[in-house]
């Protein structure tokens, strides 16, 4: 299989290489806005400044860019055949739309984290969201991560969120709570709460505490090294080969049952 990377200079990106070698793949190729400050990279594999230019080389494109190339990327790869395994966070409500009708033509992996442990975490917290009544147990996501994230909440902690929304039976936007500051009033019952952190080269940690007056549940992961994503995004790649077009997540790449 002929994998490209879009964002192939990025933290995630220069993890793909790596491992879309180890796991018997080609690397097509890579995006980056500046090639000529690449150049060391440019003698190892062949960096292209357009999605459109790296599509004509690779099956799939592994993209961990940013959330404003979604939309450009969406029309570059709409009609090539190429499947696309989204990494990118931080997405607008446009730019999620703009993947969405594209997986009508063609076959898109998005997941806001490709480790296997945070798809379970997801999970669960769905399940607790249906188990522990929103009137009793205050849900609350802590996440906390390196100083240079763009994005907040993460986009973990949003799907995390969106999981015990999906859970408790309610729209995610009609119960978030994020960022309290100042004389915010007493918690709302059946809020989902979000509390992001930021700070030095932390790689990624979610909290998701479930608290009632009698006692508190908490779900806890920690990302060691950014290689877990890495290897989950070649996993979702691998997977996409003779796939129908649709939008997947990493439920489907690890084959969970439907709840
Ligand atoms: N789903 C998951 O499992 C994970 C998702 N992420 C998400 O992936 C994305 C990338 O993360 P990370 O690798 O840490 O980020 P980096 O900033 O290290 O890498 C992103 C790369 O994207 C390129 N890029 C292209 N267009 C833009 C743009 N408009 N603005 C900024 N950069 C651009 C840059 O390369 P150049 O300058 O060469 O063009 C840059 O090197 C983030 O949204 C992050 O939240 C991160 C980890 C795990
Ligand atoms: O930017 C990061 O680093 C990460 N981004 C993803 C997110 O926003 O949830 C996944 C992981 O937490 C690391």
């Amino acid at each position: 299989m002929r994998i490209g990377i879009a964002g192939i200079t990025g933290r995630v990106g220069q993890l793909l290489i790596e491992e879309v070698r180890a796991a018997g793949a080609t690397v097509a190729g890579g995006t980056t806005r500046a090639p000529e400050q690449a150049t060391g990279l440019a003698a190892e594999v062949p960096l292209f400044t357009s999605m459109s230019a790296l599509a004509e080389k690779c099956d799939v494109v592994i993209d961990f860019t940013h959330a404003d190339t979604v939309v450009s990327s969406a029309r570059a790869l709409v009609g090539t055949g190429v499947a696309w395994v989204l990494g990118t966070t931080g997405l607008s409500a446009a730019q999620l739309g703009a993947l969405q009708e594209a997986s009508g033509d063609m076959t898109v992996v998005h997941a806001a984290n490709f480790s296997p442990g945070v798809t379970l975490v997801q999970r669960l917290a769905r399940m607790m969201g249906q188990a522990l009544p929103a009137e009793t147990y205050d849900a609350e996501i802590v996440e906390m991560h390196h100083r240079q994230k763009v994005d907040a909440p993460s986009g973990t902690a949003l799907a995390i969120g969106q999981a015990v929304a999906l859970g408790r039976g309610v729209a995610l936007e009609d119960v978030r709570e994020s960022g309290r500051d100042g004389l915010t009033g007493p918690r709302q019952t059946g809020a989902i709460g979000f509390a992001a952190l930021r700070g030095g080269q932390i790689v990624g940690e979610h909290d998701v505490l479930f608290t009632s007056a009698d006692e508190q549940i908490t779900l806890s992961h920690r990302s060691f090294n950014r290689r877990i994503y890495a290897t989950g995004a070649v996993r979702a790649a691998l997977w996409t080969k003779g796939r129908e077009a649709g939008l997947y997540n990493m439920e489907d790449v690890l084959g969970l049952p439907p709840l």
